[in-house]
């Protein structure tokens, strides 16, 4: 295997190829711009794939709203609920692992085909459901479709795309991710107002851009890497030919393909992918990074977050069920807006610092959240009025409106003076409708006009507005650095042979920690208390800066095939590579009379190979 970034350079160089390593100064920024230009087919490649993206969050974000008219009007009990929601992100585990054979095996294109024909098949299923084992059905089908597209999308953007803006598309399928979370929220807003079958449009629409991309996808090539590795020399040639536009294409398609040469020379006589991974140094310690980045992913806490985000609002004194659903459409705009700044600066700062600053900024976050929750525990109302219990319920047991919220069964009753409660007690919640008590004064809905509240999930705090200010700088933090990396990061630090199985097992450790997280959250908080619960996400967040710190290596601006020299040392030195940061790396046009001894120099006029290392 071609040792570390810097030899691999004169090889590329007696090829006639062009490096230059350093922060590109003006004359180089000209350089840049004039040879590396991009052609507008790249992006469409990128548009059209990254719809997986937009699926992927679509369809993991519409159900909350959805599940809020199909509880009533299919009179689901908590475990339908439960089911609906994590059989979809179960399944996606489940076919994020598979898909890593099916692309090694088919292709990325055939795997991006097969993911969009399932999605639309699902958005059917789901649309014209007459039960809920039906809708289960659906929600499992769209899984299927979801893991697929989530490991293959970045790996078919990274593939196809020029290295110095191989960071910025892969992040746009990110964007798309949380794009699909916010069309979503929107699109439950609206159907919202749809109490009768406004759920079928809800999850159906999704049928639309899965069609797009299904359509689209037919007439778009496969990835030229995948094509040299299979053989197909001819194929790879002429696609790297259609993506690169009228650039010479020749140095990129001989270093893809002596990678591939290397690579098989090295890998033997074959055997398991898995197995070829866990034996290799050096893929070995790529895969440790790349599942410990989704880990690290999930356990920040991010869709607890956005799931909480509704009570968090609520907390903050918006009560009013469809101004809930409209400030959580905020919640995700603010995710999708902050993933913006991510694709704005992946080439600008890089991935790692990218990463290392927006886990800095989650842990302290979540420690402003925990704080806020811990203030307002400390000074949480306290049950005043015990009217007799006609159940013998555990909630006549709770002497304040924490201690009530801790138990799904049962919610607070009160009355409000500013923003002190008073005549508040602690009742069963009805099993018809969280939406009120199961007796009682707060027993009827229409009750508010004496001044009554009904509070289930929340209580009330004059310390929302911090817990509040803890929610904007989370997702502010995540959304431009931990939430895209992990999936740009995956998409790049794997060699060929290893990229389909890598991306695979990464993507399935992303979604097996998302349906731990998700279903433990509950019981956490009736451990831990919400601000305990806050605290430990920032521990684990901790946990996170240390690995990144540790192990991340900055792959910006580096050719695919250079990227696994990064691991070559021992686990969790890579990060030393930070040492690398100042340098730019980009590859432009080849010259015939290039000689290696003028490595070092820098000659702008006659296109010749240089380095320089600061
Ligand atoms: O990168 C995405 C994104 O940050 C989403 O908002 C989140 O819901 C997903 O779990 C994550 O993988």
């Amino acid at each position: 295997m071609s040792d570390r970034m810097g030899s691999r350079a004169p090889a590329a160089a007696e090829d006639g190829e062009r490096s230059l390593v350093g922060p590109p100064s003006g004359d180089d920024e000209h350089l840049l711009g004039q040879d590396v230009s991009t052609p507008y087919f790249v992006y469409v490649l990128a548009f059209f794939s990254a719809l997986g993206g937009f699926l992927f969050g679509y369809d993991t974000g519409v159900v909350s709203g959805a599940m809020l008219l199909l509880k009533k009007e299919m009179n689901l009990n908590a475990l339908w609920q439960e089911l609906l929601v994590s059989s979809t992100v179960g399944a996606a585990a489940l076919s994020a692992l598979a898909g890593g054979s099916l692309n090694g095996l088919l292709g990325r294109k055939i795997c991006i085909l097969m993911a969009s024909f399932i999605f639309s098949v699902g958005g059917i299923i789901l649309s014209i459901a007459q039960g809920k084992v039906v809708l289960l059905a659906g929600r499992i089908v769209v899984g299927l479709g979801i893991g697929i597209a989530s490991m293959t999308v970045p790996v078919y953007i990274a593939e196809v795309s020029p290295p110095h803006l191989r960071g910025q598309l892969v992040t746009i399928n990110a964007l798309f991710i949380t794009g699909g979370q916010f069309v979503a929220s929107v699109v439950d807003g609206v159907f919202s107002y749809l109490s009768h079958n406004g759920w079928r449009y809800m999850l159906g629409l999704s049928t639309v851009p899965a069609v797009l991309q299904f359509i689209g996808f037919i007439f778009l090539p496969e990835s030229p890497r995948w094509l040299l590795q299979k053989g197909q020399s001819q194929e790879a040639r002429c696609v790297l030919g259609r993506i690169r536009g009228d650039r010479s294409i020749n140095e990129e398609y001989d270093t893809i393909k002596a990678s591939i040469e290397e690579e098989e020379k090295e890998a033997g006589a074959g055997g398991l992918i898995i197995l070829r991974i866990l034996s290799h140094g050096p893929t070995r310690r790529a895969l440790v990074v790349g599942c410990g980045l989704q880990m690290f992913q999930q356990l920040s806490g991010i869709n607890t977050v956005m799931y909480y985000s509704a009570t968090i609002l609520q907390m903050a004194g918006v009560r009013d069920d469809k101004q809930a659903i409209w400030l959580a459409a905020a919640t995700s705009a603010t995710n999708f807006v902050f993933t913006l700044v991510g694709v704005w600066l992946v080439e600008r700062v890089g991935r790692r610092k990218l990463t290392l600053g927006s886990l800095l900024g989650t842990g302290l976050s979540l420690t402003l959240l925990a704080v806020g929750f811990l203030l307002s525990t400390q000074n949480s109302p306290p049950v005043t009025l015990h009217p007799v219990d006609p159940h013998n319920s555990t909630c006549r047991l709770y002497g304040s409106c924490d201690l009530c919220m801790l138990d799904p069964e049962c919610g607070f009753c009160y009355r409000e003076n500013g923003t002190m409660a008073y005549e508040s007690s602690c009742i069963p919640v009805s099993r018809a409708s969280t939406d009120h008590a199961a007796w009682g004064r707060c027993s009827n809905s229409t009750e508010e006009s004496d001044g009554l509240i009904w509070a289930y999930n929340y209580c009330p705090t004059s310390y929302s507005w911090i817990v509040l200010l803890g929610l904007i700088l989370y997702l502010a933090s995540f959304a431009p650095g931990m939430g895209p990396m992990p999936w740009t990061v995956n998409s790049e630090i794997y060699p060929l042979w290893a990229r389909s199985t890598g991306n695979a097992c990464s993507a399935g450790v992303n979604w097996i920690f998302n349906v731990l997280v998700s279903l433990t959250f509950l019981h956490v908080t009736e451990v831990l208390t919400y601000y305990g619960a806050f605290f430990m996400y920032t521990g684990l967040v901790v946990l996170g800066l240390v690995f990144v710190y540790s192990c991340l290596p900055e792959t910006k601006g580096l050719q695919l095939e250079d990227i696994e020299n990064l691991f070559t040392r021992q686990l969790c030195t890579c990060g030393d590579s930070a040492a690398n940061d100042n340098r730019y790396i980009h590859y432009v046009r080849r010259s015939s009379d290039f000689s290696p001894a003028q490595y070092g120099a820098v000659d702008s006029d006659s296109a010749i190979a240089y380095i320089t290392l600061r």
